[in-house]
């Protein structure tokens, strides 16, 4: 008998565990199952409930726009953020997405002080090509998006030429980890999906280093 299983789900002992994705000059790497699918079921219900959802709007051009998703900036008290002229205050840690923070670092030794929650209600909403590149982020920002929910796929494009790089499906409980040049030389985005009626959770948890 092989030692497997985890969590007693009959998933492999390493499902979990996080594969380099091959994109030239980028650090990207993805767990398609990092939490298992009723654990998953479980956080998705969880964030669903506890998250304060609303509506960003951003300031594009001079003008005012909402954002087509729902969003909560949250994090230590100290870690404010800009983003497309809107300056964040974060809300303060929610029990689950706290405990995925202190399981971020403990189970992949990564270590966060805020996250960008948002929330896609159905397959009309979206997120559209950008790199997320703020200053406050440092030169190579780490990012830890975690997905629950509807299965969407994510792409990823060259910054300067804006040739389609990579697109992945990202998996109900999986986690995708961004680090060293993957922003600033490529973009991504999440695109509509036709019939999907499924809401969406992902959270980018995020290292802001200066205020
Ligand atoms: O929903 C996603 O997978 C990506 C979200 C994203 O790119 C962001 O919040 O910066
Ligand atoms: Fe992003």
């Amino acid at each position: 008998m092989v030692a497997t299983d985890l969590f007693g789900t009959g998933l492999p002992a390493d499902a979990d565990r996080l594969r380099t994705l091959d994109l030239p000059g980028a650090d990207l790497r993805y767990a398609a199952c990092a939490w298992p699918p009723a654990q998953a079921d479980a956080l998705r219900d969880a964030l669903l409930d506890e998250i304060p959802w609303a509506p960003h709007v951003l300031r594009i051009f001079g003008r005012d726009v909402p954002t087509p998703r729902l969003s909560c900036w949250m994090g230590d008290a100290g870690a404010a953020y800009t983003y497309s002229g809107a300056r964040f205050t974060p809300t303060p840690w929610t029990p689950t997405v706290a405990r995925l923070r202190d399981e971020l670092h403990e189970r992949y030794g990564l270590a966060f002080n805020s996250v960008l929650a948002n929330l896609y209600r159905d397959g009309r909403d979206t997120v559209g090509w950008h790199s997320d590149d703020e200053a406050e982020l440092g030169p190579e920002p780490v990012i830890a998006s975690l997905s629950f929910g509807a299965p969407r796929t994510f792409r990823l494009r060259a910054r300067h030429t804006r040739t389609p790089a990579l697109s992945i499906e990202l998996a109900h409980g999986s986690l995708l980890v961004m680090e060293g040049a993957t922003q600033r030389l490529y973009q991504h985005a999440l695109p509509r999906r036709a019939g999907v009626t499924a809401p969406r959770i992902n959270l980018t948890f995020r290292r802001i280093t200066a205020a």
